[in-house]
C-alpha cells in the first residue's frame, strides 16, 4: 500500500494516537494522557514490560512479514495460503494454529495485557476476541501500534486510480455464470449484467470468452453466488463464515458520563473494550478524510464511530451519544470468523487457469493482505501460462545467502 501510494502520489494522512482508554463495561481499566511521558507511566504501571515488548514482537512479525515482498519480487508463488506464510516464515504456519492468546502467552504476556489491551484490539479490528488466531491476531496487534496511516480523501483512491494506471478495459457487471470450455477459443465463457448506471434498467445478459479467470470477491455464504458449469468437479461457496459488523457513525456528542467521566476533558479519542460480552466493541472520535474535523464540530460536537457485533437500537445508540444531529449506519460481512478449520482453507486454484484471491482473507482480512494475494495470483498464472514451476510453491533463497554447496 505504501508503494502504491508512492506510485500514485497519493499523500499518507498519519493518525494522532490521541488519548486510549479500555473500558470493561463498568468502568474505564485504564486512560492514557496528551503528556506522553505520564501515558507511559501509566501503560508501565499496569502492563509492566509487555506494554515495551509488545512494540518489539509486532517489529519482529512485521519483518518477518515483510520478506513477502523480496519473494514476490523474484516471481515466487503459492497455491495455498499455508504455502505462502510458510515462504514468509514458518512460524506463521504455527501462529495458524494456535490462537493469539496462546501465542502471547508462550512468549510471556501477562494474563492482564491478553485480557485487555490484545483483547481490545482484537475486537475492535475484528469484531472477535483473543481466541482468534495468532497470525490475524498479530495484524490486529500491527493495527493498534502507532504510526498507522491512511490514503488522504480516502482509501479508495488507491483502487480507484490503479484502474486506469494498468490500462485494463473495465466493464461494470453482476458475473452471473462462469463455464468451463472445451476446444474453442477461450477457455471460459462469463454471463454477467451490465451496471454501468447508463443502462438502469435495460441490461441484459451479456457472454464474453477469457483465457484466465480471476475471482476477487468471497465466495462464501451471503455473498452473490456465481454459477460454475461444466467443471468436472463441482464449484461452490466454501464454509467458512464471515462476520457481520456494524459501524454506526454519529455526528453528535459522546456520553461520558457513560464511561464514568464527569465530563470531557481528558475524554479518549479511543475506547476499546475488553470484555467479550459487552454490546460495544469500540468507540473512535473520527476527523474527515482529509484529516481535518468533521464540518460540524464547534464545542463538544464531534463524529464518533462505534463497532458493535448487530444493529443497535435508537435506545443503545443513545447509551453512547448525548447528543445526536445525525446518525448513519454501516452493515456489512467485514471479514471471516477466525474460528475455522484450518485443515480446509480455499485454494488461490479453481481449476486451470482459474485463480481465487479471497482465501487470504482467512490467514487476516486487510488491505495489504488482499495487495499480497493478488499479487501472488498475478505471479501464479503468468508462471502457470509460461511454465516457470520453478517458481510455484517453492521456498525462496535469498541468492546473496546460497553457500558454492548449495548451488551444487
Ligand atoms: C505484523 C503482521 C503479521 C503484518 C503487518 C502487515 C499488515 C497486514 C498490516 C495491517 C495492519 C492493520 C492496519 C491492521 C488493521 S486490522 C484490519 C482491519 N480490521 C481491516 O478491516 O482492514
Amino acid at each position: 500500500m505504501v508503494n502504491f501510494s508512492k506510485i500514485l502520489g497519493l499523500e499518507q494522512l498519519k493518525h494522532d494516537d490521541g488519548i486510549l482508554g479500555i473500558f470493561d463495561g463498568d468502568e474505564m481499566r485504564i486512560t492514557t494522557s496528551s503528556y506522553s511521558a505520564v501515558t507511559l507511566a501509566k501503560l508501565f504501571w499496569r502492563y509492566g514490560l509487555d506494554i515495551y515488548n509488545i512494540r518489539s514482537w509486532v517489529k519482529d512479525v512485521t519483518e518477518k512479514f515483510s520478506r513477502i515482498y523480496t519473494i514476490q519480487d523474484a516471481g515466487f508463488a503459492y497455491t495455498s495460503v499455508m504455502d505462502l506464510l510458510q515462504a514468509m516464515d514458518p512460524v506463521f504456519v504455527k501462529y495458524m494454529k494456535k490462537s493469539i492468546k496462546s501465542v502471547l502467552k508462550a512468549d510471556g504476556y501477562s494474563d492482564r495485557f491478553i485480557d485487555e489491551f490484545v483483547t481490545g484490539a482484537m475486537r475492535t479490528n475484528y469484531g472477535q476476541n483473543a481466541d482468534i488466531h495468532g497470525f490475524v491476531g498479530a495484524v490486529s496487534l500491527a493495527g493498534v501500534e502507532p504510526g498507522l496511516w491512511s490514503v488522504k480523501g480516502g482509501n479508495y483512491r488507491i483502487p480507484e486510480n490503479l484502474i486506469p494506471l494498468s490500462k485494463i478495459n473495465l466493464i461494470q457487471g453482476d458475473v452471473k455464470s462462469i463455464t468451463l470450455l472445451e476446444y474453442q477459443e477461450s477457455n471460459y465463457e462469463l454471463r454477467y449484467l451490465p451496471t454501468s448506471p447508463k443502462l438502469a434498467n435495460n441490461a441484459e445478459i451479456q457472454t464474453k470468452g477469457y483465457d484466465v479467470i480471476v475471482i476477487a470477491n468471497p465466495m462464501h455464504d451471503g455473498f452473490p453466488d456465481i454459477k460454475f458449469e461444466d467443471f468436472p468437479n463441482e464449484i461452490k461457496n466454501f464454509p467458512q463464515k464471515f462476520h457481520r459488523i456494524i459501524a454506526t457513525f454519529v455526528d453528535g456528542v459522546p456520553n461520558n458520563t457513560h464511561y464514568g467521566f464527569e465530563n470531557l476533558d481528558g475524554f479518549p479519542s479511543t475506547i476499546l473494550t475488553c470484555k467479550n460480552d459487552l454490546f460495544l466493541n469500540s468507540y473512535g472520535k473520527h476527523n474527515d478524510v482529509l484529516g481535518n474535523p468533521a464540518e460540524k464540530s464547534v464545542g463538544d460536537r464531534s463524529v464518533g464511530k462505534i463497532f458493535t457485533n448487530r444493529p443497535p437500537t435508537e435506545q443503545e445508540v443513545n447509551i453512547y451519544f448525548k447528543k445526536k444531529e445525525d446518525v448513519r449506519m454501516v452493515n456489512w460481512l467485514a471479514y471471516p470468523e477466525y474460528d475455522f478449520d484450518i485443515d480446509n482453507l480455499p485454494p488461490f486454484v479453481l481449476h486451470d487457469n482459474m485463480y481465487y484471491i479471497n482465501g487470504i482473507e482467512m490467514a487476516a482480512s486487510a488491505m495489504e493482505m488482499s495487495v499480497i494475494g493478488a499479487r501472488n495470483v498475478a505471479l501464479l498464472s503468468y508462471n502457470h501460462w509460461y511454465g516457470h514451476l520453478d517458481k510455484i510453491d517453492e521456498p525462496y533463497v535469498d541468492p546473496s545467502q546460497k553457500s558454492d554447496k548449495a548451488e551444487l
